[in-house]
């Protein structure tokens, strides 16, 4: 059934004119007035605290926010997600992610099929071999135990295991070394296979259909890799295994049935490292740290199911995020962890919301009447205030943050924690206090400045402030832990893409650049060039080609450093 345009609800006049009055409002003025501010605008669920007391918000922003969200509907579309109804409905498939985190025993059937039951036969088959990768009882072509796990993949198939491996590092096993090989750009696995002894080295080959066009190219690179070492093409079933839907595909790349590691298409790409894609992680970490991954995914989805709407934490994150980005128009949306280890988080990020939400169009193909997904970007948060914060504190554009730090470090080196949560939590504060030209001639004057100094470098000093943020607590980054922020960003996200009326499942913007790489391709490699490209186009496939041309004509081995690798 066509869903109303959230700007057709009478909730949606309402928050316009509360927004005005809120744009009134300085936050440094609404702490002042009420003590009890951080704790009311703070929650804590499945063993993340969040405070969004750093927001234009007031209560009554909140009360409006929630019956928008009860208007829109948020609560029947996510018990229809949980019970498996087909709510991709471009692709005519369930959204089952969740079901990939229910313990053993949760029943849910699909289409006849106890689902459950196949989840958990495969975290069986996921333990039995990363249980003997791990104990060296697995051992390759010479007999030696693994050294190297590389897995090949692409977007969904790459981003959530290689930020989980990075974020559960110090889970990590003392013999195994995990690299992420993703790009089609040849430098990212001539850089790793001189570095890679093949007979220690295992191959996972991650990707949902099996066709992906920069998978395939590295996975068949490494294969050939592989076999000028040992041609045996019987050793690679000793070093190769997939992660796909596609079994006819994944066969006739020539992996053996029994390494092929199943999952189903009512799992997205981007929501897939909690299913046979997330095998990367489990050989890093082992069976019983991703039980713990799986289990604090799903604590947090068993809050979502059942907090009320004004408690509920991915709720909540979700619909400030919609008043920054609707009614404060706030473009983007930067993501701040102050924690090395959740380096990437910023990127999984930028997949998970923007492939999911960023869209124009509603479920029903109607253009959205308002915007949908911010840009989502970051980095880690005391690089960034050394690069781009400035542009934070002092840029015309208003950028709310997200905040996210451990209490507790996963080292032992004195000092640096401390140092860690301080500047985390000045940036917030520093942010949403801003300085004032009082302020700011008050510090000037008292370094001994002159009048004409002070007049001079006044407007370099101001900080507007007012500016918004989130800050996300983790008692430590655990397994458990990093399952549970996973799962809140993943129900943001679905909240989101159901206020705006969006098929948050689906991902049809990236295929005309496929079918144009294709044609392209097809063209560099020699066939005609078509007289239907723009003249900026042709004019770079013309060069392309003439480089090549050139390159040829070159003595064997002065164009390339790296020949050797090259397959
Ligand atoms: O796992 P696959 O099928 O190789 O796809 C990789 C990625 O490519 C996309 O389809 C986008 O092209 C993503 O949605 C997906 O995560």
């Amino acid at each position: 059934m066509p869903r109303m345009p959230f700007t057709a609800s009478a909730t949606h006049t309402a928050l316009m004119d509360h927004h005005a009055r809120a744009c009134q409002w300085r936050m440094a003025d609404l702490f002042a007035q009420d003590p009890l501010r951080a704790q009311a605008f703070s929650l804590e669920a499945a063993g993340l605290f969040l405070d969004y007391s750093k927001n234009r918000i007031d209560r009554t922003t909140v009360a409006l926010l929630v019956a928008l969200a009860r208007e829109c509907g948020v609560a029947q579309q996510r018990d229809a997600m949980f019970a498996g109804a087909r709510i991709n409905t471009t692709e005519n498939r369930a959204v089952l992610h969740t079901a990939l985190r229910a313990p053993r025993g949760h029943t849910l059937r699909l289409d006849g099929r106890d689902i459950n039951a196949d989840v958990h036969a495969v975290l069986d088959q996921m333990r039995l071999f990363s249980d003997q990768v791990r104990t060296g009882a697995w051992r390759g072509c010479q007999g030696q135990a693994m050294t190297d796990i590389v897995n090949i993949g692409i977007g969904g198939s790459d981003l959530g295991p290689k930020m989980a491996c990075q974020a559960l590092r110090p889970y990590g096993h003392p013999r195994l070394t995990s690299h992420f090989i993703s790009n089609a750009d040849g430098n990212d696995l001539a850089a790793l296979l001189p570095r890679l002894n093949p007979a220690t080295t295992l191959f996972i080959i991650a990707s949902k259909t099996f066709t992906t066009a920069e998978t395939m190219m590295n996975a068949q690179t490494a294969r050939t890799w592989f076999l000028r070492q040992h041609p045996h093409t019987g050793d690679l079933k000793k070093h190769f295994v997939a992660v796909s839907t596609n079994t006819p595909a994944v066969q006739a790349f020539g992996i053996a049935p029994e390494n092929m590691f199943p999952f189903w298409d009512w799992v997205g790409g981007r929501y897939s490292l909690w299913s046979a894609i997330g095998l990367s992680i489990m050989l890093a970490i082992g069976f019983d740290h991703f039980a713990q991954l799986l289990a604090g995914a799903h604590a947090l989805d068993r809050h979502f199911q059942e907090a009320p709407l004004e408690r509920n934490l991915p709720v909540l994150l979700a619909l400030i995020g919609i008043w920054n980005r609707n009614y404060f128009q706030d473009a983007s949306l930067s993501i701040a962890p102050y924690h090395q280890d959740l380096k990437y988080f910023p990127a999984y990020l930028q997949q998970l919301e923007m492939e999911s939400n960023g869209k124009q169009v509603a479920c029903d193909g109607t253009p959205l009447a308002a915007p949908a997904c911010p840009v989502i970007w970051g980095n880690v948060g005391t690089n960034g205030q050394h690069a781009y914060f400035q542009l934070l504190h002092q840029g015309a554009d208003v950028v709310p943050v997200d905040f996210i730090t451990a209490l507790q470090p996963a080292h032992d080196l004195p000092g640096h924690h401390t140092a860690l949560l301080a500047n985390c939590f000045a940036q917030s504060e520093a942010l949403m206090l801003g300085k004032n030209a009082g302020q700011a001639s008050a510090e000037m004057q008292a370094e001994g400045n002159s009048a004409p100094a002070i007049a001079a470098l006044l407007p370099h000093k101001l900080f507007p402030g007012n500016r918004p943020s989130n800050t996300l607590l983790l008692e430590t980054l655990s397994p458990a832990r990093l399952g549970a922020l996973i799962a809140l960003y993943e129900h943001k996200t679905f909240v989101q893409g159901v206020i705006w009326g969006i098929n948050s499942f689906d991902q049809w913007g990236v295929e005309l650049g496929k079918v144009l790489a294709k044609q392209i391709h097809a063209e560099l490699a020699g066939a005609a060039v078509s007289n239907q490209h723009d003249s900026s186009t042709h004019g770079l496939i013309a060069r392309a080609r003439a480089a090549t041309l050139q390159e040829k004509a070159l003595p064997d081995g002065a164009s390339r450093s790296r020949s050797s690798i090259s397959p």
